[in-house]
């Protein structure tokens, strides 16, 4: 099983060019199920994630053909790819595919919309809390399916199709948010969609469909409308960069000292995340085409932060921001309020010397003078984030184990460190 290894005491310098986003590029490729024409989407990062989901998408009968690598990305493993649902061969899901990957339980809109059936393996929990689907379930009953659920499936049906509605989520949902205008696109009449989730994925996801003939406004506000059309076409579509991959970046500058450029990335992507970090005294500001992050040798100040759905503090950055708030010149409180159990990071930054009690939702951190490094476990994809940052900043040697998790969402996470003067390494077994 791989491992990082990392000296840290380096500061970084240089440019880091991001990748396409991993939440974005997902429901993405799912969209192409809604068409029997091509859907090309350029800036596909390279993850497991989404190899893991092309499995799933060829298990349904997508055809998917890589045309080459996007020349202007001189890092990183971006590509074109064709996704072609001309027919669709199979609507069931098998537990052992969306067992080991979330997101493929999205398929279900899709599938719903243009087969009037699908047959969906509940996803379960995974390592950060419980995942929920009866969000999903209502808003696709509200649209008119008709939803059974057996020996660990979800069985929905809409024999003659769903029909437009107004639904109003109880809680703000992106994965339901994607799945319900996904579905929405196909059905009969207006769709509208109150207390949507308003991250950028969404819009991102709103565009592409908007591009294969999708009618859909309000997307990125807490209304979307829909009118249903008959059939989807082909298009082309670039994926959005990764605004959680940028944050983490700008982190790990805050966090070690240097200046480092973040290309082809967008402050407005994460605002309330760079106020947080102008707050703990990195320097941060916009340039063509990116962000550049700076940070002197002065003390990293206090913040307290509270995750909340997009335009509120990501939780996909809490994890990283309690790294930096390990050596903050004071006390920070940090208040997950989306996963009860995304705490796991907690007890490895502990082996690296950081001092941090957890009560309830809230972690207390008491930022300490200086970071040694440790052996420390990936516990999941942002957990495993956070070691990498605070190992950078460590005195010594740090190794996290298990780093499959990292695989999941950055892409060549150890070159794009070491070309801007990390010492950090990948080693195989
Ligand atoms: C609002 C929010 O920050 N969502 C995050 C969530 O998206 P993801 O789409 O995975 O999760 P949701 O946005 O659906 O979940 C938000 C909240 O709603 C609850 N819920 C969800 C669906 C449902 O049917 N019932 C239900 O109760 C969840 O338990 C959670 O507490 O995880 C992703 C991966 O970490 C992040 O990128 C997203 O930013
Ligand atoms: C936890 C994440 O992914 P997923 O929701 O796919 O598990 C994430 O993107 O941080």
């Amino acid at each position: 099983m791989d491992r990082i290894r990392i000296i840290g005491g380096n500061p970084l310098n240089g440019t880091i060019p991001i990748s396409g986003a991993k939440n974005a590029a997902l429901p993405l490729m799912i969209a192409s199920l809604l068409t029997d024409d091509t859907l090309t989407l350029e800036n596909l990062p390279h993850l497991a994630d989404v190899e893991q989901l092309q499995r799933i998408l060829g298990n349904h009968g997508v055809d998917i053909s890589v045309v080459g690598r996007r020349q202007r990305q001189d890092s990183g493993h971006a590509r074109t790819v064709h996704f072609t649902a001309r027919t669709i061969v199979d609507t069931t899901a098998p537990y052992e595919l969306v067992s080991r990957m979330r997101a493929s339980f999205w398929v279900i809109g899709p599938l719903l919309a243009r087969m009037g059936e699908a047959r969906v393996s509940l996803p379960g929990g995974c390592a950060i809390g419980t995942r929920p689907v009866d969000l999903f379930i209502h808003g696709l009953e509200a649209l008119g399916a008709e939803i059974r659920i057996d020996a660990g499936y979800i069985n929905a049906r809409a024999p003659k199709g769903l029909v437009g509605a107004r639904y109003t989520f109880p809680k703000v949902s992106v994965g339901a948010t994607h799945v319900l205008m996904m579905a929405a696109t196909l059905a009969k009449g207006e769709t509208i969609i109150e207390n949507a989730a308003r991250e950028p994925e969404v819009a991102d996801l709103a565009a592409c469909l908007t591009a294969m003939g999708a009618k859909i406004s309000g997307a990125g506000t807490q209304t979307i409308t829909i009118q249903g059309v008959s059939s989807l076409s082909g298009a082309r579509h670039s994926v959005l960069p990764d605004r959680i991959e940028t944050g983490t970046y700008a982190m790990a500058v805050a966090m070690t000292g240097g200046d480092v450029t973040l290309a082809n990335t967008a402050s407005h992507l994460l605002d309330t995340a760079l106020v947080a970090l102008r707050e703990a005294g990195a320097d941060v500001t916009d340039v063509e085409g990116g962000i550049r992050v700076r940070k002197d040798g002065g003390p990293i100040r206090p913040v307290d932060i509270v995750t909340d759905p997009f335009p509120g503090f990501p939780t996909d950055l809490q994890a990283q921001f309690m790294a930096l708030m390990s050596r903050a010149d004071g006390t920070a409180r940090i208040t997950e309020t989306i996963f009860e159990n995304r705490f796991m990071h907690v007890q490895e930054l502990a082996r690296l010397g950081a001092d941090i009690s957890l009560s309830g939702q809230v972690a207390t951190i008491n930022g300490v003078q200086r970071l040694k490094g440790a052996q420390v476990m990936a516990t999941d994809l942002r957990a495993s984030v956070s070691l990498v940052i605070a190992g950078l900043a460590a005195e010594g040697e740090t190794v996290v184990n298990r780093v499959y998790h990292l695989d999941r969402g950055f892409e060549r996470l150890e070159e794009k460190l070491t070309r801007c003067g990390a010492h950090v390494e990948r080693v195989s077994e």
